[in-house]
């Protein structure tokens, strides 16, 4: 399983420092959707100079302007972009079109997607999908555990690529690697964490098939 580092709610400062104290125990790094709002494209590229050998995801969200969206994040760097479940099925073709034609890839953000729409983006075999738990529903509404019946249910089929994201914790993860989900998105766990660097080396421990003891 692979570890995908949420950078959320920072600078880019901030970001760049935080994930040098990480780095060698995640895989991929997401500048998450506050950063590419509060800072643009600019957080694409710092992250990308800084980083140069990791994979970097943009979160753009997209929901509607895929083209424009998705040029302006691979140009900047961005490996991966990321666009709704729920958007129009136009957008997301435009998505899938775009990163082919730049050797990039996308990733379907499954939040509020029906599985009525899911259905219909099964055939796009390249994209990863992503199973969501916002941060609304984590603090507002108080959904903040991952079900073991859910996962199955959303999973497209075997042959995709699945991600989850929010409230990732240490026990979760073990329910998440069960469940062969095959990327796990880390934000506050991590990047809230009293010792950032021993938080990311727990779950990657855990997700690279070790056990992790509580000491
Ligand atoms: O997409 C996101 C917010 O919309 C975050 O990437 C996701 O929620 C992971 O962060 P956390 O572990 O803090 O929930």
């Amino acid at each position: 399983m692979k570890i995908q580092l949420a950078l959320d709610r920072l600078t880019i400062s901030e970001a760049i420092r935080l994930t040098r104290l990480v780095e060698s125990d995640i895989d991929w790094i997401e500048v998450g959707t506050s950063l590419i709002k509060e800072f643009g494209m600019e957080s694409v590229r710092e992250m990308k100079k800084a980083f140069p050998h990791k994979t970097i995801l943009a979160d753009t969200k997209t929901m509607d302007n895929a083209k424009y969206e998705a040029e302006i994040s691979f140009t900047a760097g961005a490996d991966i972009i990321t666009v709704m479940g729920n958007a129009p099925k136009v957008t997301i073709e435009t998505c899938i079109e775009m990163a082919r034609t730049y050797q990039k890839r996308v990733m379907i953000d499954l939040l509020n997607t029906s599985s009525e729409q899911l259905k219909s983006l099964l055939t796009i075999e390249d994209a990863i999908f992503c199973l969501h738990i916002s941060k609304d529903e984590q603090e507002l509404s108080g959904k903040n555990e991952w079900k073991n019946s859910e996962i199955p249910a959303a999973y497209p089929t075997p042959s995709h690529t699945i991600a989850a994201a929010g409230g990732i914790t240490i026990d979760s993860l073990s329910q998440l690697l069960a469940g062969g989900i095959d990327i796990a998105i880390i934000g506050s766990a991590i990047t809230k964490a009293a010792n950032p660097s021993e938080a990311a080396r727990q779950f990657n421990q855990l997700a690279k098939g070790g056990v992790f003891i509580n000491e």
